[in-house]
């Protein structure tokens, strides 16, 4: 049997002193403050074990792996509709990339780049009553922990320098993919990429897209088939124009943030999660990155 205590210890011990662990995100100021030698590691077992190395159990902000959640949510109330809306294409481009989206007529590629997202933010505008308190709720829900939170100054920090998001959302609205007024979608968006969650939360939080759609207190909040999809487009799309890099190197669906923060699954297996602040160039964590490349490569555990 695998002794995964030792693995991810192991893995944890021969990458914290690395020299090169990239460079935190400063484009939102409130992140810049990170500190780089933060590093954490959380596996959950779908047999009901546990283990954590290292910065575990710091909250951090989570960025774009909110994206899943939210898709997740939308996809539930939507189902296929979701899909004239947005596209499930990598797009081989930055998160947050535009010309694109001017050249498709609006469509974003997918709902993981930061375009994608917005439009996925503006369905649960629609859809919820209130929609930051209800999608708190939702995430506190599948995560089992009612602790959970936003930051709110990393809200507005973002907001006050989210100039290419408008941007974004602002080309959303002039092709009629936005049904929301932009501020109101964007203040949402900013939000639910400022949750905060510790490595261990996440792992819980995503319980349910290896477990076909059953969280960890065994609520059905999506079908089977739509945690195939969305794991299909975590693979593809999780992190942008570095998706083959991962899916090469890794071999797992999972989704990054810039916030240092990485989350995979192995269906029906585990969730294993990582936070490391610094990123490389394509904006996910480098240390997070390699951790994970040794675990499924120490341990023969992958999609493939
Ligand atoms: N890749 C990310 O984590 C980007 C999320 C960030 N909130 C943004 O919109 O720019």
């Amino acid at each position: 049997m695998l002794d995964f205590n030792t693995i991810i210890n192991n893995i944890h011990n021969n990458l914290k002193d690395n020299v090169v662990k990239g460079v935190v995100a400063s484009y939102i100021p409130e992140l810049s403050k990170q500190d780089v030698n933060q590093f954490g590691i959380y596996m959950q077992h779908m047999d009901g074990r546990s283990f954590m190395v290292g910065d575990a159990e710091v909250p951090f902000s989570i960025q774009s792996i909110s994206k899943v959640l939210s898709l997740s949510k939308a996809i539930a109330f939507e189902n296929n509709d979701i899909w004239k809306r947005v596209d499930v294409e990598p797009s081989g481009n930055p998160f947050n990339h535009l010309s694109l989206l001017e050249l498709e007529n609006g469509i974003p590629r997918n709902p993981l780049i930061n375009a994608g997202a917005i439009v996925v933010a503006d369905i649960l505008c629609s859809k919820f009553e209130n929609p930051k308190a209800d999608f708190l709720q939702f995430v506190r829900d599948i995560a089992n922990d009612q602790t959970i939170d936003y930051n709110y100054k990393v809200a507005e920090s973002e907001r006050k320098t989210g100039y290419n998001n408008y941007a974004a959302a602002n080309l959303l609205k002039s092709f009629n993919n936005l049904n929301n007024n932009v501020e109101d979608v964007m203040d949402f968006y900013f939000h639910q990429c400022a949750l905060e969650m510790t490595c261990s939360q996440l792992a819980k939080a995503f319980y349910l897209f290896a477990n076909k759609g059953k969280c960890i207190n065994n609520k059905q909040h999506i079908s089977s088939s739509q945690a195939k999809r969305i794991n299909a487009i975590m693979l593809t799309c999780g992190f942008y124009d570095e998706s083959g890099e991962f899916a090469f190197e890794v071999g797992l669906p999972g989704k990054s943030g810039v916030g240092g923060g990485i989350v995979a699954l192995l269906p029906n297996h585990f969730i294993i999660s990582t936070w490391c602040p610094g990123l490389n160039v394509k904006g996910n964590s480098l240390i997070g990155m390699q951790a994970l490349e040794q675990f499924t490569t120490q341990t023969n555990l992958s999609i493939f």
